[in-house]
């Protein structure tokens, strides 16, 4: 059985990057990317608006919705202070485990916890089973249909709180019609948008940046 395309990215991490430096294994996969196959990691382009956001929140803890490969992931935690901590949510287990060594090839693991499941059933269980009290800053990359109703299950599990940031990747392409139609008229978040580029292409694409004002 030939290898998938995240196992051939695996691969050139592990064969090329240079291990606990997490800029030269964004550099490999970004590389890869652009140059053998498309693949969709938020890449360098909408990264650097990523990064921007994430230093000015300076977030203790952070919910990625999508891991796939890792890169976000590796993007946002090479970033954090000290003991702050992301966690990401990915439920493709092959996924799940080729994002697993990335991070570790990337030495950002110990900031890092992966939680395998669907969104829907792991954000209700943010706050028991893995001491939740306040997301500052969410990230959100999975299936763009699941935007809106997951923002609507943060709220209802009552794990923003006035300031917590959310930024959404494809908001152009692929899209998140529905997220954008539920997010900009609505009192409680005040949005702005940051155009730029699909990764790898000259489509366009941006990133849409919510802020929660609380609940009243
Ligand atoms: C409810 C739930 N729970 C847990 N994990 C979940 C989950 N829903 C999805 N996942 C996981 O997250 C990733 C999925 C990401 C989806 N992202 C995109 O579809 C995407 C597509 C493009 C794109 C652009 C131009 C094209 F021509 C084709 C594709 C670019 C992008 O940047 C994308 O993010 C993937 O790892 C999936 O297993
Ligand atoms: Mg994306």
């Amino acid at each position: 059985m030939d290898q998938s395309k995240e196992q051939r990215i695996l691969n050139t991490v592990s064969y090329n990057a240079i291990k606990g430096n997490p800029e030269s294994v964004l550099d490999c996969i970004d590389k890869y990317c652009s140059k053998s196959e498309w693949a969709m990691n938020v890449g360098d382009e909408k990264g650097l608006i990523l990064d921007k956001i994430v230093e000015e929140t300076n977030p203790s803890v952070v919910l990625e919705l999508g891991t796939y490969c890792g890169y976000s992931a590796i993007r946002i935690a090479r970033l954090l202070k000290p003991k702050a901590r992301l966690l990401t949510i990915e439920f493709n287990p092959e996924f799940a485990s080729i994002a697993k060594e990335i991070i570790e090839i990337a030495g950002v693991n110990d900031k890092v916890t992966i939680l395998e499941g669907h969104s829907e059933d792991i954000i209700p269980q943010l706050k028991k089973k893995y001491e939740v009290e306040k997301l500052d800053f969410v990230f959100l990359d999975h299936w763009k249909e699941r935007y809106a109703p997951d923002t609507i299950l943060l709220e209802e599990c009552g794990l923003l709180r006035k300031g917590s940031v959310l930024l959404a990747d494809n908001i152009i392409y692929p899209g998140a019609p529905e997220f954008i139609k539920y997010i900009r008229n609505n009192k409680h978040f005040e949005c702005t948008t940051f155009l730029s580029h699909l990764e790898y292409m000259k489509v366009e694409d941006a990133m849409e940046k919510a802020v929660y004002l609380g609940p009243e």
